[in-house]
Parts: C-alpha cells; sequence; structure tokens
C-alpha cells in the first residue's frame, strides 16, 4: 500500500443502493503511490502487491432510489482501456431498478461542517457515513465505527464526498490505546484505535456484503450460511511484517500545528512512510510496530546517522528529481536451521554509489541479524523500488524463510506473503480446500504463483505443480526454492496471465486443481473465461481484494450474459482472513467446484 499519494491515489468504487441504504464499496485499488509493474512491491508502504495501476471514475448515480430492489452501478475506468474494459461490466448486478430523480441539494458544499454518524468501515479503512436528511454517503479517513462527530466537507469525488473530522462528540464502539506513537498520522494502520475484535467483525462484514451484492450470491440461500465461513484473525498482532518499505524524502511530514516550525534543509529530511495524501511528505518514523524488533534496529541505526553531512547523503527530492535516497526496505526472514531472524536491508538509490552507502553498510552489518545488504538502483522518476540494476553491497543476495515446512529463498524484489506467521494459516486453508488424494495423482495449476510458495507446499502430494508468474526474478526463485527443497515435479514458467494466448493450455495438461492468487485487480477476463472452458473439477480462489473477488466469483459462479459468458462453477466455501490486522486489507480463500 502506499500512503495516498493523492496523484496516485486513484481507485475502483463500486456503490450500491439498496432500501435506501446506500452503502459503498470500494475496491482496495488505490494503493498505488507505486506500480511495480514487474515485481508485486510497492514503496514506503505496508501491502506490497503488484497490480496495473487504475483511474477510478465514480460512476453510480447521483440520486437515492425509492426502490427497495437493489441497485449497484460502478464505472471502472482504467488506463489500459481496451484491455481492462472487458471487466467493466462485472460490477453491475441483475437485479437493477430504475433511480429517481434526485432532490436539488442533495450534494453537501465543499467546506460545509456536517454532524455525522460512522456506520461502517470501507475503502481503506475509511468510515463510511450518511448525510442523515439526504442519505448521501460521505467518507471521512480515520472516523469508526459508532463514532459521531463533526465533519468538514473537503472534497466532492463523483457522487460521493470526502469529508475531514474536525471533532468527535462521542467516541466510536470498541475504542482501544493505539500503542503506536504515529497511529494518528501514519496512514499505514489506520484501525490501532479500534479493538481488535472490532476490527475483523467489520472485516468480515465487508466481505459478506460485498458477495452479496457484487457477487450477487443471495443471503436467503439457506447454502448461504454454510459458504460463508467466519473470518480467522491473525494471532499475532504486531510485528507481523517480514517486509517495509520506507521512503526517504526532503519534506518530513509536519503537524498543521507545527508547520511554523519547519525549518527546511537537513532539519526538513525523512526517513519513513508516506503521509496520507501527499506523496511528497514523508512522515518520519523511528519505529514501527508491524515490523521485527530486528528491523526496528536497522532502522534505528540508519535514523541515527543518514543525515549526517560527513556522508554526504540526500533524500532524493520527488519535484525536482535530484538526491541520493529513495528507499529503504527492510526484509526479515528466518535461517531455516537455526530459526533465528535474518534480515536484508536494501537501500534504493537514484545511481550507483557504493562508495557513498559504505558507511552505512560498515554499521548495519554489525547488527547480527543482517545477512544480506543490496542496493536496488533506479534512475527513473518513479516511485518504484525495483532497480534497473542490483547490486550486493553484503552478505548474500537473499534470505530465506520457512513456510510448511518448505525452505524459501527470497530476493529484493521477489513477492513474499508479508506475514508469514499467517501465511501458515492461509496456506493450511488453502491445502484444505485442494481436498488432495495424497496419492501423488493429482496436477495442479498454480497460477500468479510468485516464488511458487503455494505450489511447492502442496508438491509432495500431487503428480506435479505448474506455476505461471510475470516477474521474472520470482520465477527464478520459485526454480530454485523447488530446487533446494528436493521438489522435482514443479513447473514454473514465466509469463503474463492478462495477456494469455488461445494456446494457452497447450503448456500443461488438464489440472485437477486450479489455485488462483491474483493481486488486487483480480482476474483478467481473458484469465476467467480460459478457467471456465478449461473446467477444472476444483477451483481455490485466494485473493486480497474481496471486491475484484467478490466479482470474479460472479462470473466464475454465474456468467456474464452480456458476453455470452456461462458461469460453471458452484460456491462451496468463502473464508476470511485477516492477514494484516489494523490495516483494511482482507484476504480470502474460496473454494469452487465445478456445478
Ligand atoms: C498476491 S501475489 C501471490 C503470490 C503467490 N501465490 C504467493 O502466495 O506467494 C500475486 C502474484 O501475481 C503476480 N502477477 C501480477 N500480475 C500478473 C500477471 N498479469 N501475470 C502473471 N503474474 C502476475 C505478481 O507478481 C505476484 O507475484
Amino acid at each position: 500500500m502506499t500512503q495516498s499519494n493523492k496523484k496516485e491515489n486513484d481507485g475502483k468504487t463500486l456503490y450500491l443502493y439498496a432500501k435506501n441504504q446506500l452503502t459503498p464499496f470500494f475496491l482496495f485499488f488505490s494503493f498505488a503511490a507505486s506500480f511495480f509493474a514487474n515485481t508485486g512491491t510497492a514503496m514506503a508502504v505496508l501491502p506490497n502487491y503488484g497490480f496495473r495501476r487504475l483511474n477510478s471514475l465514480l460512476g453510480f448515480q447521483k440520486y437515492r432510489t425509492t426502490s427497495p430492489s437493489f441497485y449497484c452501478c460502478a464505472s471502472l475506468s482504467v488506463e489500459k482501456k481496451s484491455k481492462d474494459e472487458e471487466l467493466q461490466p462485472s460490477i453491475s448486478t441483475s437485479n437493477r431498478s430504475t433511480p429517481k430523480t434526485k432532490p436539488s441539494s442533495f450534494f453537501p458544499k465543499k467546506n460545509q461542517t456536517l454532524e455525522l454518524v460512522c456506520e461502517s468501515l470501507g475503502f481503506k479503512g475509511k468510515g463510511v457515513c450518511k448525510v442523515e436528511e439526504t442519505g448521501f454517503v460521505v467518507m471521512c479517513d480515520r472516523a469508526l465505527p459508532g463514532e459521531r462527530f463533526i465533519g468538514r466537507v473537503t472534497r466532492k469525488k463523483g457522487s460521493y464526498a470526502e469529508v475531514q473530522k474536525l471533532k468527535t462528540i462521542t467516541p466510536h464502539n470498541d475504542l482501544v490505546e493505539a500503542p503506536c506513537e504515529y497511529a494518528s498520522a501514519c496512514g499505514g494502520c489506520k484501525t490501532q484505535n479500534l479493538s481488535y475484535e472490532a476490527q475483523v467483525r467489520a472485516k468480515e462484514q465487508q466481505v459478506h456484503e460485498l458477495v452479496i451484492h457484487v457477487g450477487n450470491f443471495s443471503a436467503n440461500d439457506p447454502q448461504f450460511a454454510n459458504v460463508m465461513k467466519p473470518i480467522v484473525p491473525c494471532d499475532i498482532q504486531f510485528n507481523y511484517r517480514n517486509k517495509m518499505e520506507f521512503s526517504f524524502g526532503t519534506l518530513k511530514w509536519l503537524p498543521v500545528e507545527e508547520l511554523h516550525e519547519r525549518q527546511g534543509g537537513v532539519n526538513d529530511y525523512a526517513l519513513g512512510l508516506h503521509a496520507p495524501g501527499f506523496f511528497d511528505k514523508v512522515l518520519n518514523v523511528q519505529k514501527c510496530l508491524l515490523q521485527s524488533e530486528a528491523a526496528n534496529t536497522v532502522l534505528a541505526v540508519v535514523q541515527d546517522c543518514w543525515r549526517d553531512p560527513e556522508l554526504g547523503l540526500s533524500p532524493y527530492c520527488v519535484h525536482k528529481h535530484v538526491g541520493f535516497l529513495k528507499h529503504l526496505m527492510l526484509r526479515t526472514g528466518s535461517d531455516a536451521k537455526t530459526g533465528s531472524p535474518e534480515l536484508m536491508v536494501n537501500f534504493v538509490t537514484s545511481s550507483y554509489k557504493p562508495e557513498l552507502l559504505q558507511p552505512l553498510v560498515d554499521k548495519i552489518s554489525s547488527i547480527s541479524e543482517v545477512v544480506s545488504i543490496i542496493n536496488n538502483v533506479n534512475t527513473s522518476v518513479g516511485n518504484t523500488s525495483v532497480g534497473e540494476a542490483e547490486y550486493i553491497l553484503y552478505g548474500k543476495s537473499s534470505i530465506s524463510e520457512v513456510l510448511r515446512g518448505i525452505t524459501f529463498q527470497i530476493s529484493a524484489n521477489s513477492f513474499f506473503q508479508t506475514n508469514t506467521y499467517q501465511a501458515e494459516v492461509l496456506y493450511r486453508l488453502i491445502e484444505e480446500c485442494a481436498g488432495l488424494r495424497g496419492d501423488g495423482s493429482e496436477v495442479v495449476l498454480d497460477l500468479f504463483c510468485g516464488t511458487g510458495t503455494i505450489g511447492l507446499t502442496l508438491a509432495k502430494k500431487v503428480k506435479h505443480v505448474y506455476g505461471y508468474e510475470m516477474v521474472p526474478q520470482s520465477i527464478s526463485d520459485a526454480r530454485r526454492n523447488a530446487e533446494n527443497n528436493g521438489i522435482s515435479n514443479a513447473t514454473f514458467i514465466r509469463g503474463d496471465l492478462n495477456k494469455i494466448s488461445d494456446n494457452f493450455g497447450d503448456q500443461f495438461p488438464r489440472p485437477d486443481i486450479v489455485i488462483s492468487d491474483p493481486n488486487r485487480p483480480g482476474m483478467h477476463l481473458k484469465l476467467i473465461k480460459y478457467l471456465l472452458k478449461l473446467r477444472a473439477p476444483r477451483l481455490i480462489y485466494v485473493s486480497c481484494n474481496p471486491a475484484t473477488c467478490a466479482r470474479d466469483l460472479d462470473y466464475l459462479c454465474h456468467g456474464l450474459e452480456e458476453k455470452n459468458i456461462k458461469g460453471c462453477y458452484k460456491l462451496k466455501s468463502l473464508q476470511p482472513v485477516d492477514m494484516f490486522p489494523h490495516t483494511p486489507h482482507i484476504e480470502c480463500v474460496c473454494l469452487l467446484e465445478l456445478e
């Protein structure tokens, strides 16, 4: 996730009208301050999925309906229209009603203050509220369910408005004290001051509603209650992230009351996370409670010295495109034999000047957990952490991590599940869904395989695993991971699953089980059509975006009439999993079987 960079903070939004209840559902596409086309990583941000960048166009109607029936409309506009257009109709529901004319004073005005009550959590964990008299939806960052507050309308976006919270009248339900000193300003953890039980409740509710309203599954279906599983909470709610990406910046974010203290120069330099809503302002952080203690030790060491004028280091300025240090990526793995933490430190710089980094390397390499110091050189003006060239400044080129008994090598830019602890849980659930016979007879197709983790954890029980992935480094990691673990029945193939050709299926035998784990935009319609033609008996859809997940489940199960596509799957179970406490992200594991 990137902290919402204004320019790049585009997302898809879904809105639903139901019985005069306007319920917004937001697709989680807008974390893209930096889009790493080839890597699946994002800068100075928490979640690390790569995705096609999507522009949002809020297309739901600006009026209310009095019809009891349900109306869902959204317009998803995307940059590469020709390709992505195909996905657009997915958001419409079959049971539309005609909206009625809107009252003329329906929209609140910019700067208008409103008394609001937050009803639920939506897109990016923003509080969803309705203007009492009109039902008009407003979104408020950091408003939490049950909170009554005064908000000022900051902008109208399509057919909803954003408000800034001015004053809490009565606090939200389930209030707890946020343990992190940066919680109120950092865009990473939005809900630290909401009890964890309430967080998972809100996530579960969100998935439930999306599956009904976007996925077109009926809550009245007696089977539905069996299909929807309760969310699996994460037992560890801090220090769970094995990867964090911090940004260096020339403009330290300051609270309004301290803005007059801005001094300029070195005093304004920052290393931390982007302040929400700013691509150029960085909230300086000394410590992040989500990452490992060892990673915090490294962060503290870097913070302690990087501004020292004697070192001659400068942060990259995103306005002038000058400066050297762009990002600091910290990855934590564990030694396969001892289980002790091992750390990779990755400096992303605008040019290759190892002599400038050497003093930092000397200090960091003395931390016992650090086994790898990497320099990715990225000369582009973009915000990506993926370098055109990668250099090893100290130690190894990768770190290791053990997942379900398999040891994985992870290099700087490879995708790896960010919460190792909960990935164990996730992969166990996937294996349960796979329902393997255990006789080594089944073929598994692992789509969006990253470094091959899911397929490799199943390989020993099946005949063969075929993994597909776009990022070359991930494919080489996957092959190396197979070899290192003595797995010879896994084949990893590089390819863009958004651009599959007609002969895609000629590359592997018909699978018994398909696992598809796309990033946030979900599956391309081409791939969905292919899967519907392939008719694998069992399809496990792993998703990090419940909105696109619901849309794709709709296609797979109910088809898409406009495109003459017939669904052929039945949703057998949908299991939300909380991989990222205190953030709005939700993972889901869905089992589909042929009807
Ligand atoms: C959510 S990750 C899942 C990775 C893997 N299944 C795991 O659990 O570690 C999605 C993966 O899809 C890859 N990816 C994204 N778009 C792709 C595309 N169009 N074609 C192939 N792979 C893609 C990303 O690089 C990333 O590794």
